[in-house]
């Protein structure tokens, strides 16, 4: 993509802007850059534009760098919700993210990219629906959360294991995003957990806005968060941020509040690397009850769902508002 003056000018740009970069010239002096901005909120945009103009001013043979920043014309933004280990409520918490989003006014829809083992179908409460296809496109289950939902769940039968290799993982993966989504600003999508081939093709093919990175306080899945919260970043897609869950446990029976793997690990360590903390999600039974249940809390009243609420609207004001339409 890059002519034989720009070879040497690409190794200078950061790895975000290399991950979105189009087309990178030089001719007569002048750099001219052209990057993929789909999915991006302005601020990420003219940050992403800044970083590339700054790497590029001075270099040798630049007189002066032009920027070109592309989208794709569909406003729908993808909040990917990622994991570095599995069991740490990544699901529940994407399920109740969308809902809490949905509650606020938003269009939001969700998409279980965990094809090996999802579990969206549950806790939306639409076990035993199918979706229909319509041009060749699946068309989104309704639920009764108001956010329509497309899993692996509700094509294959109930406990069936799914042994897929790689590229027909992908393959599926994108017909559950390429379903009929017109209606959706925000989609949703839980991913599996760690950083494997439906992370890359997600990022490289989809493009979302931002990630958010769920975590339990223990050191060791901190430790796999943070490796996953890396791999966003190299792949050019912002972390918005990382939430901690099953942070403290509430008794039922007393209301002591005891905090079993320690407190504040997330916060610090999203600290050390530069990435905003967006808040707890205590470790409560209610959570489990209802989420099995297919009765997402979010949708509910009392402390759980304002937990949810709050991320989403820390969610909305990171996507500038832009949701709103
Ligand atoms: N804050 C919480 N309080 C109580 N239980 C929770 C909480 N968060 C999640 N759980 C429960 O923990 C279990 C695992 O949650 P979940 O399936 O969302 O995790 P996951 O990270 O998506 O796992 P997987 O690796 O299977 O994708 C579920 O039974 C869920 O109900």
């Amino acid at each position: 993509m890059t002519d034989n003056g720009a070879e040497g000018l690409k190794g200078l740009l950061p790895r975000e802007a290399t991950a979105r970069l189009q087309s990178l010239r030089l001719t007569e002096g002048r750099a001219t850059l052209v990057m993929d901005a789909t999915g991006l909120a302005a601020a990420e945009r003219d940050r992403l534009e800044a970083s590339a103009r700054q790497a590029l001013q001075g270099a040798p043979g630049v007189a002066e760098v032009r920027v070109a920043m592309m989208a794709d014309k569909v406003e729908r933004r993808i909040i990917a919700v990622g994991s570095g280990k599995g069991g740490v409520g990544k699901s529940t918490l994407a399920t109740n993210l969308a809902v809490a989003l949905a509650r606020q006014g938003h269009k939001v829809g969700l998409v279980d990219a965990d094809i090996y083992g999802p579990s969206q179908a549950r806790l939306l409460g639409t076990e035993g629906k199918r979706p229909v296809a319509h041009d060749q496109k699946l068309v989104p289950v309704a639920s009764p959360w108001g956010v329509p939902v497309l899993s692996m769940a509700h094509l294959s039968d109930p406990g069936q294991a799914i042994a897929w290799r790689g590229p027909m993982a992908s393959g599926a993966l994108t017909q559950l995003l390429e379903g009929h989504w017109e209606g959706a600003e925000i989609l949703v999508v839980d991913l599996p957990p760690g950083t494997g081939d439906i992370q890359l093709t997600m990022m490289q093919k989809f493009k979302p806005a931002g990630a958010v990175i769920v975590s339990t306080p223990q050191d060791l899945a901190l430790m796999d968060a943070m490796r996953a919260a890396e791999l966003f970043e190299k792949g050019g897609t912002p972390v918005i941020g990382v939430v901690e869950n099953m942070a403290g446990y509430a008794c039922p029976h007393c209301g002591e509040v005891s905090e079993p793997f320690g407190t504040g690990g997330a916060e610090a360590a999203a600290r050390t690397m530069g990435m905003p903390f967006l808040g707890r999600i205590p470790l409560d039974i209610a959570i489990r009850r209802e989420s099995d249940a297919g009765t997402p809390p979010a949708a509910g009243e009392g402390p759980q769902a304002e937990a949810f609420a709050d991320l989403a609207r820390k969610i909305s004001d990171w996507l500038g508002g832009k949701a709103d339409g």
